[in-house]
């Protein structure tokens, strides 16, 4: 029997470079990501994809697009994480520390894959062409992929 959380990931996207966030505690802390987090009650997945946004770097999205859907499985856990993603591509404000991030720009051509999820490197070229994809991972650990599947959609 498997329940399912749903989750928000935004990423920031400008010409050339990519917001991203140091997560300084918590789930994923040491590691940098798009930001994002848990829905509150009566919260579309879009409201919470903003609000997110906002509480964890100050920033206000003036537009963004869904572009992608992951569910992740963890070996030997009951609880599937539904992540839904947008492209941030216009905004307002500065990227501000929070509690949980610690933002910064990173080149294309520089983006830490090394200190991210080990998902990340697989479908952030997706995301950066704009292409709308829908993925499957299962990890051992929070480390290891032991079975994935990802596909460009039409659709989502
Ligand atoms: C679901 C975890 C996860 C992930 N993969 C993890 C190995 C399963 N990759 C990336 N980029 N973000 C993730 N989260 C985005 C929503 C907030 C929590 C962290």
């Amino acid at each position: 029997m498997f329940t399912t959380k749903l989750l928000t990931l935004a990423l920031v996207v400008q010409p050339g470079r990519v917001l991203l966030g140091m997560k300084k505690r918590g789930f994923g802390a040491g590691k940098w990501n798009g930001f994002g987090g848990k829905l509150q009650r009566g919260e579309t997945i879009e409201q919470a994809a903003k609000r997110e946004l906002l509480e964890e770097s100050g920033l206000v999205v003036d537009s963004m697009e869904k572009l992608g859907n992951i569910k992740f499985e963890f070996v030997g856990e009951t609880e599937i994480l539904d992540v839904h993603i947008f492209r941030v591509d216009s905004f307002e404000g500065q990227p501000t520390e929070s509690d949980e991030m610690r933002p910064q720009w990173f080149d294309l051509d520089k983006i830490p894959f090394g200190q991210m999820w080990a998902d990340d490197i697989l479908w952030f070229p997706m995301m950066l062409q704009r292409k709308k994809f829908l993925g499957y991972f299962k990890f051992q650990g929070h480390d290891l992929i032991v079975e994935h599947k990802l596909e460009e959609v039409k659709e989502l």
